[in-house]
């Protein structure tokens, strides 16, 4: 698999849209044209659009977004595009979709977009459009925040095989919010926390569902990103065009996507006399590793990781490999995470401190990656990347898709 990241776009995820008075098109008419810039390309280069939301009807009335994103890009008219729809992993589905275009040789040139507008309602009304995600009718039923209250069963479920010890999620937390206070466009980077914030004591980090605490929970966020992917033949003639050595250009070089029952009782039931948790997470990463050329974590620089909750970290840095299963708390103690560990995970806040504007996250993940790899990633670059992880999970590890992005 070689497909090229020419370049991409977010839009600030602490911001609020409807306040301001926007929304959707607003979120589209922005990250757009900066995708477009950054990725040196014009409109009339783009063969196809991906765009990647869940929750557009139920937040917004919305639906039909390749229609909108028309609307609001004109100079997109007439371009071939379309929704893609899995959850919290709906970005990187729409990437896999693009991929396949340009893989195929359909289309040479394609922009993915993926947005939420989220922060319209309160955090209650919020929730339960995000729980439409679930098995609704059949679990989290009487659940006020079903997300958090589904990622407290995984946490139970891991305490039950392992042990849990929740100092090991307040560490993980706090180094997604140290990581945030660098990044100019994350949602908690102007945010404190007194002494007290990551741990158990009610007042300052309150229960919000289950073993779950207020930060331990990825948070309601509004935002949008995008990139820009190409073929190599194109890629090829754009490098000469802007001048860049093609060698340098960040690519797509392994992808792992795999969707197991909607149910979390589901999964954990076929999981159960199984070495992994959620054996298909771990089958679409060695997927992804396969497809690469990786032959496992210890080549992986950096991991842009799906930490909507912190329990949800700690299971997804055992199946990518990072530690045995049971053992990521003990990476984590050890500052193996950290910006300096042996494997720095979301270098830029991850979706506990940058934010989670479901839609855009999975496209957002792979425009970070596509930066460390390229060098560009500014305040939140870690010294001499080669090769990132990008893992992206919609449910409860229902839809995982992991991609490496390298040079
Ligand atoms: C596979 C998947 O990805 S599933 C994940 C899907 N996502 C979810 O389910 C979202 C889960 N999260 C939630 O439901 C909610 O965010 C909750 C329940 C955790 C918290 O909700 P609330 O208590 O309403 O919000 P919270 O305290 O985070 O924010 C309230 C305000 O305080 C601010 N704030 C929060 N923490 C801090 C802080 N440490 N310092 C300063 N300000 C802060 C927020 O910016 C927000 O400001 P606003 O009113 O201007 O928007």
């Amino acid at each position: 698999m070689t497909v090229f990241v020419l370049g991409g776009a977010q839009t600030d995820f602490a911001r609020n849209f409807a306040k301001e008075g926007g929304g959707l098109v607003e979120m589209f008419e922005e990250v757009v044209p900066d995708a477009l810039v950054d990725a040196q390309v014009e409109a009339n280069d783009i063969g196809v659009a991906h765009v990647a939301n869940l929750a557009a009807e139920l937040f917004t009335g919305q639906a039909h977004l390749g229609g909108l994103l028309v609307a609001a890009v004109p100079d997109l008219d007439g371009v071939p595009s379309a929704r893609h729809e899995a959850a919290c992993a709906s970005g990187g589905t729409a990437v896999l979709a693009a991929s396949a275009d340009i893989e195929s040789g359909r289309y040479d040139v394609a922009l993915v977009t993926g947005l939420e507008l989220m922060r319209n309602t309160d955090a209650r009304t919020a929730a339960g459009h995000l729980g439409s995600a679930a098995w609704v009718g059949e679990e989290a039923q009487t659940a006020e925040f079903p997300w958090p209250a589904l990622f407290a069963d995984v946490a139970d479920a891991y305490d039950w095989r392992y042990g849990l010890d929740h100092g090991h999620l307040g560490l993980f937390a706090r180094n997604a919010f140290a990581n945030a206070a660098l990044n100019p466009m994350a949602q908690a980077r102007d945010w404190r926390f007194p002494d007290g914030s990551f741990g158990q004591d009610d007042r300052l980090n309150p229960v919000v569902e289950g073993v779950l605490r207020k930060n331990d929970c990825g948070r309601i966020s509004d935002g949008a990103a995008a990139i820009v992917l190409a073929s190599a033949g194109f890629a090829a003639d754009w490098a000469k065009r802007v001048g860049r050595d093609l060698s340098d250009v960040p690519r797509l070089t392994g992808f792992g996507h795999r969707t197991a029952h909607l149910s979390l009782r589901g999964k954990l039931d076929r999981a159960e006399g199984h070495e992994y948790l959620f054996p298909h997470l771990r089958g679409a990463v060695l997927d992804a590793y396969w497809r690469a050329k990786v032959p496992g974590a210890e080549e992986i620089d950096v991991v842009e990781l799906h930490d909507c909750f912190t329990i949800t970290a700690l299971v997804a840095l055992e199946h990518l490999g990072a530690a045995p299963p049971g053992c990521a708390g003990r990476l984590v103690e050890s500052g193996g995470i950290a910006r300096d560990g042996v494997l720095p995970v979301n270098p830029g806040g991850g979706l506990l401190g940058l934010g989670h504007p479901v839609g855009a996250t999975g496209v957002r993940m792979v425009h970070d990656a596509a930066r460390q790899v390229a060098g560009t990633a500014g305040p939140l670059q870690i010294d001499g990347v080669r090769n990132v992880l990008t893992l992206n999970v919609g449910g409860s590890f229902t839809t995982v898709v992991a991609m490496v992005v390298a040079r």
